[in-house]
């Protein structure tokens, strides 16, 4: 009788698991969607600054809605969803607790909900016109997320075998190259929009 009962605890137990680790996967992609798509319409929101009135207050008042939306309706759950399966993970397989791989971890993702709220926090400061970052100075932010997101995949997947080998540092080279690529193509399509709108202030008004 008991080892029947130890046994449906067991399968209730690992059905868990499973359930928790599929709702943690799923709560991640939906986080990261938000927060990648956050931090585009924050560039977006300080670009409408230098539109002419009135498309500025136009613009500005629907980014506004928009950031608004997109944090409290798929962002923050997504990160609630995130932490409480990571919780329920925990729960069901404690002895995860004792392994290295999820110490670092954890200090990952207690730098990523800093991000989180950070972003929350500007989105306050644009909506009150405080905010005195640059679309360039977003445009480097928005790669903290991708950087968190490589290395916490990589210790979860892993765990304390993350390879420190050659293909390692190559593939992390590549990861890097990918963010300072993005970076310099976001550059020069500022400098040619820069550039053709010189060019246009020197066309002769009819
Ligand atoms: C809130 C803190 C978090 C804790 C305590 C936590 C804990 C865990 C645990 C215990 C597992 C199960 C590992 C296994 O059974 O293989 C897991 C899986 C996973 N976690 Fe997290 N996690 C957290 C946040 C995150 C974040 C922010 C990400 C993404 C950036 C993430 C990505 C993953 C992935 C992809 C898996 C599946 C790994 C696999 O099946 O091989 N986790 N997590």
């Amino acid at each position: 009788m008991i080892n029947e009962s130890y046994k449906i605890f067991i399968t209730v137990k690992n059905m868990a698991y499973y359930w928790f680790k599929s709702f943690h996967i799923i709560g991640v992609v939906v986080w990261f969607a938000g927060l990648f798509y956050l931090v585009r319409l924050f560039i977006y929101h300080i670009e409408a600054e230098q539109e002419p009135e009135p498309a500025k207050i136009i613009l500005k008042k629907q980014y506004q809605i928009m950031e608004k939306r997109l944090l409290n309706i798929i962002t923050t759950p997504g990160m609630l969803v995130t932490v409480f399966c990571a919780i329920g993970l925990l729960i069901t397989q404690p002895n995860y607790f004792k392994q290295i791989w999820l110490h670092f971890k954890l200090g990952f993702v207690v730098i990523l909900l800093a991000y989180h709220f950070y972003c929350a926090r500007l989105m306050k400061l644009l909506e009150n016109g405080k905010c005195n970052w640059t679309s360039q100075q977003m445009r480097a932010m928005n790669e903290l997320p991708t950087l968190m997101l490589v290395i916490i995949v990589m210790l979860a997947v892993f765990k304390n075998s993350l390879p420190t080998d050659i293909t390692a540092w190559l593939f992390f080279g590549l990861v890097i190259l990918m963010v300072v690529t993005i970076q310099l193509y976001a550059r020069k399509r500022r400098l040619d929009k820069e550039k053709l709108l010189a060019q246009i202030e020197q066309i002769p008004q009819q």
